[in-house]
């Protein structure tokens, strides 16, 4: 079965395998979004049964609540439990200081908002995510409706100050009408090739009036699990400095991939 699938997604699948490793049972755990965060839930709601853990989960968009529910994990809204012990998810690109750019999947506002709250953040990522620098990949920025154009005009300006060489902004659409985020927002795609201070962006993003959130998130994530198509892990704790390799048993995930239809 694990034959058809394609590396990227074997490479997903064991990161995510590896990840729900550092679940522990009475655990409040935050579930990303996307298709790495999808065979996490999988592979933990795999866990759960098999060994009776006892978890409390938020979830980071709709989509994700409405699988880990299916799956059988008790999620809860982000004001029952207030503090998470571990966020585990996906990502778009990460570099060496593990900064990141999310939100390829429209989720960033909730993801920011329930990994900030969570003791520890741990990525998990296929080896295609590792970059030197962020930028590569579109930043996704969240602005209300209302005024968008006006907003995306302050973005551009606020790019060209900083010296931005590469400013497209290209609201997102989705089957040919503006894209809209579990809050009703819009999403900008901000296509910068290269992002040399994320954490001043970050900061100077988040001052534009109609700009609820943006896609960076600086100095949150604690881990990263990068998964390969064979099925080699490597996990790297940035506090810590500690690196770590492993594989994962690729057949494990017979069952998941079963229930994937592929
Ligand atoms: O909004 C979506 C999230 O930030 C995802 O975690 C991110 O886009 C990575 O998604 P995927 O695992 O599907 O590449």
């Amino acid at each position: 079965m694990t034959a058809e699938l394609s590396p990227i997604d074997r490479a997903k699948y064991a990161a995510a395998r590896r990840s729900v490793d550092f679940v522990e049972d009475g655990m409040k755990l935050g579930l990303g979004t996307g298709s790495t965060a999808a065979f996490m839930v999988r592979a933990l709601a795999e866990r759960v049964k098999a060994e009776g853990l006892k978890l409390t989960c938020v979830a980071t968009s709709s989509r994700t609540a409405d699988l880990a529910r299916e799956l059988g994990l008790t999620v809860v809204g982000l004001d029952e439990v207030r503090w998470l012990d571990l966020t585990i998810d996906g990502a778009d690109e990460f570099d060496p200081n593990l900064n990141l750019i999310k939100g390829g999947g429209a989720a960033l506002l909730q993801e920011k908002i329930v990994a900030t709250a969570s003791d520890r953040m741990i990525v998990i990522a296929d080896a295609a995510k590792a970059v030197a620098q962020l930028g590569a990949f579109p930043l996704p920025v969240e602005v209300v409706p209302f005024g968008w154009q006006t907003t995306k005009a302050l973005i551009e300006e606020t790019l060209y100050s900083l010296d931005v060489l590469n400013r497209d902004v290209a609201l997102r659409l989705d089957q040919g009408k503006p894209l809209r985020t579990d809050e009703g927002h819009y999403i900008l795609d901000l296509d910068l090739r290269r992002i040399g201070n994320p954490r001043q962006l970050a900061l100077v993003l988040n001052q534009i009036p109609g700009v609820v959130e943006n896609g960076l998130f600086v100095d949150i994530c604690d881990i990263v699990v990068v998964g390969n198509g064979d099925g080699k892990v490597t996990v790297r704790d940035i506090n810590s400095g500690r690196i770590e390799d492993g594989q994962v048993d690729l057949g494990e995930g017979a069952n998941i991939f079963a229930d994937l239809g592929d």
